[in-house]
C-alpha cells in the first residue's frame, strides 16, 4: 500500500518518522512531494522514501493520500491533483479547520475522507490524534487508516464539532506545555543550572508526572494536595502562580487558538 504525502513539513515529518519508527510501514511505500525540492528531496533521501515532482504525481501512484499542508494551500492542492485523484482514493487530512464537507466539496461528493488532528509527539509514537471518517470509507479502509493513526500513538474518534476545541489543547498544547518546561528551566538558570540540566531536569519531572496521571487515574488536583506538604514550599509557590494568574493565562491561551481556528478573530 502506496501512502502518498502532500506536504513535507514539521507535521507530515512527525507522522513519518513515527510509522517508519514502528515499522508498519516500509520507506518505499511513502512518496512524499513539497514546494521546495530542496526542502523535501534531502529529507526523502535520508529516509529512503519516494521522492515525486508533482503533486499529480504522487497522487497517480498512491492508493492513499495524505493532505498535510497548511489549510490556505489546501483548496489550490486539491485543484491542482483534480485529475489524477480518483473518487475511490482515501484521503486523510490534517489541515486545521477544513472539514470533511469542505474537503468532498473540493474532491467529490463520495471522496473516502479520513480528517485527523494529530500531533508533532507522533513522531516518537508518543501522539494523541483525534479522528473523524466519512461514510464513504469502506470498514477495510477505515481499519487500515486506524492501524496507522494507532501506530503513532493514541487515537481518539471524535466529532469535528470538538475538532478546534482538541486541537487547542493537544496539537496545539505541545507548544504550550514546552513553553511552560522552558519556564521552569529558565527558572532553573536563574537559580544557577545550565540550561540544558535545568530543561532535562524540567522536561523529565513532566514526563514522569504525565506518566503517573496515566498510569495511577489519579487527578491532577489529587497529586497537587499529595505534593503540598501542609505549610510546605510547594503551597507557597503554588499560591504565587495563581496569584499570577497561571490558570486563566492558560485558558485564555486556549480561548484564543480555539477562535483563530474557527475562524472568530
Ligand atoms: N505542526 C503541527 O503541530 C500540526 C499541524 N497540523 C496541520 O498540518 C498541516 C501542516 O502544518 P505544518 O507541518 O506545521 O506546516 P509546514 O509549513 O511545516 O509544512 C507545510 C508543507 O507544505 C508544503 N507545501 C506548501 N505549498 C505546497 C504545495 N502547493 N504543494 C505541495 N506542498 C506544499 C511546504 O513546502 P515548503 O516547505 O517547501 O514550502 C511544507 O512542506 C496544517 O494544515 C496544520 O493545520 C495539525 C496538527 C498539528
Ligand atoms: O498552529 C497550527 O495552526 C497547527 C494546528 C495545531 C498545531 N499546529
Amino acid at each position: 500500500m502506496k501512502i502518498g504525502f502532500i506536504g513535507a513539513g514539521a507535521m507530515a515529518q512527525a507522522i513519518i518518522d513515527g510509522l517508519l519508527k514502528s515499522k508498519v510501514v516500509v520507506a518505499e511505500d511513502i512518496l512524499i512531494h513539497g514546494n521546495h525540492k530542496n526542502r523535501y528531496e534531502p529529507y526523502a533521501k535520508k529516509n529512503g522514501l519516494v521522492a515525486c515532482e508533482t503533486n499529480s504525481e504522487l497522487t497517480s501512484k498512491s492508493d492513499i493520500l495524505v493532505i498535510a499542508v497548511v489549510p490556505a494551500v489546501v483548496q489550490p492542492v486539491l485543484n491542482e491533483i483534480a485529475t489524477s485523484l480518483k473518487n475511490t482514493q482515501p484521503i486523510i487530512s490534517m489541515a486545521s479547520g477544513i472539514t470533511i464537507d469542505r474537503l468532498q466539496e473540493l474532491t467529490s461528493d463520495t471522496q473516502p475522507i479520513l480528517r485527523i488532528l494529530p500531533n508533532v509527539n507522533s513522531a516518537y509514537n508518543a501522539g494523541m490524534t483525534a479522528v473523524a471518517a466519512n461514510k464513504y470509507l469502506e470498514d477495510e479502509n477505515l481499519t487500515e487508516l486506524l492501524k496507522l493513526m494507532s501506530a503513532i500513538g493514541e487515537v481518539i474518534e471524535l466529532p469535528e464539532t470538538q475538532f478546534a476545541n482538541f486541537s487547542a489543547i493537544s496539537g496545539s498544547a505541545v507548544a504550550y506545555i514546552d513553553f511552560f518546561i522552558d519556564a521552569l528551566s529558565r527558572a532553573g538558570v536563574k537559580y544557577g543550572f545550565d540550561k540544558a540540566t535545568a530543561t532535562k531536569i524540567a522536561a523529565q519531572t513532566t514526563l514522569g508526572s504525565a506518566q503517573s496521571l496515566i498510569q495511577s487515574g489519579e487527578t491532577p488536583a489529587e497529586v497537587i494536595d499529595k505534593v503540598c506538604s501542609p505549610g510546605g514550599d510547594t503551597i507557597a509557590g503554588i499560591l504565587a502562580m495563581e496569584q499570577a494568574g497561571l490558570l486563566n493565562a492558560v485558558v485564555k491561551g486556549i480561548d484564543a487558538t480555539i477562535e483563530k481556528s474557527t475562524g472568530n478573530n
